[in-house]
């Protein structure tokens, strides 16, 4: 039964190194939420899965308790807040926090801005698949094949790549996270959930047509790895809906000569993402509604209409000589 498997999963990590107990809770929601089946595990396949969560279990532990890396007289916050998200139970670490939407929602963008703000690493998985993919690494001709087609990575090799983004930030005394583009399933949102405590999910959206235009019209510079957007939204209200414009999010002249697409922002890869995303990832709405932790977000427009109105809604404030260095 998927509620036992888990179940054994975790206490195997917990017995490896982690100590977070299982929440009844969570035991109880899981096995009523009727999400999709785990896939059986072979014996080896589950010791090789439990060495690279042991990983991720251990980092996560120091990501969470990394007190001595805060500096004594810490820079005053870019911000300032009421937000319930913040440090939601524990005082001494910084934000643990998820960004989860579509692909083309611009969840790299906001998390990323958030990310300067709140002074958190942001680790965003698919730029670690990315790196492993272009790396001449072993992993790399197998990753090429499985992104360039729109399929999701196994749960293994993103735990594995996010493990060892985390350790090398706990080397450098990073405290907290936002995570972008993990988890992508259920089962990497269980495997997070048993090893710690995600404070808020973030669940950004866009309709299915400003979706697709976006990823199309996605460029990113070859030198500096900035991303921008050449596409001109303009969707008409329906039904109730209000429109979306979203002007085009174009290049500095330095930048205009080398920007290029990737492989995957091809029409019917992108069709295929939001399609693989529907299914995998969507039940985790559910999953972080039912626990309290999901914040609905759709959209009204493209950054300058749509960032204010975000951190609004967590309930932060920029800073005057901040929104100043980001303008
Ligand atoms: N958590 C994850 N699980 C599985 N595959 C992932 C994960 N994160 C990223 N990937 C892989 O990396 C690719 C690029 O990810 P990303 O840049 O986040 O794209 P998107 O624009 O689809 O959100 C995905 O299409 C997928 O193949």
């Amino acid at each position: 039964m998927k509620l036992q498997t888990v179940d054994n999963e975790i206490s195997l990590w917990q017995s490896l190194h982690f100590r977070k107990p299982i929440n009844p809770i969570n035991k109880m929601t899981q096995g009523q939420g009727g999400f999709g089946e785990k896939p059986h595990k072979h014996s080896c396949e589950l010791s090789r899965f439990a060495a690279a969560t042991s990983s991720i279990i251990r980092t996560l532990t120091s990501v969470a308790t990394n007190e001595a890396a805060t500096p004594a007289s810490p820079s005053p916050p870019a911000f300032s807040c009421g937000s319930r998200f913040l440090r939601a139970d524990n005082k001494s670490r910084n934000v643990q926090w998820v960004f989860l939407g579509c692909p083309g929602v611009g969840k790299g963008n906001y998390s990323s801005r958030l990310s300067t703000l709140l002074g958190v690493p942001l680790i965003a998985t698919g730029d670690l698949v990315r790196q492993e993919l272009s790396s001449s690494g072993p992993l790399s001709s197998q990753l090429a094949e499985i992104v360039n087609q729109g399929q999701l990575v196994s749960d293994e090799i993103v735990i594995t790549l996010v493990s060892h983004r985390l350790e090398v930030g706990v080397a450098k005394g990073e405290s907290g996270f936002i995570l972008d583009g993990f988890p992508r399933t259920i089962r990497q949102a269980e495997i997070l959930e048993g090893v710690t405590d995600i404070d808020l999910v973030a669940n950004l959206k866009l309709p299915e047509q400003a979706l697709i235009e976006k990823c199309l019209g996605r460029r990113i510079c070859s030198q500096c790895r900035e991303n921008f957007n050449v596409a001109s939204i303009n969707i008409e209200s329906e039904n109730g809906k209000p429109g979306i414009i979203m002007a085009p999010l174009l290049p500095p002249p330095h930048c205009a000569s080398k920007l290029i697409t990737l492989a995957d922002d091809t029409e019917a890869v992108v069709k295929e993402r939001i399609r693989v995303y529907n299914e995998m990832s969507q039940p985790l709405e559910e999953y972080y509604r039912s626990r309290g932790k999901l914040l609905e977000f759709d959209l009204p427009g493209g950054i300058p209409e749509s960032w204010p109105k975000l951190l609004q809604a967590l309930n932060l404030e920029e800073n005057e000589e901040k929104l100043s260095a980001t303008a």
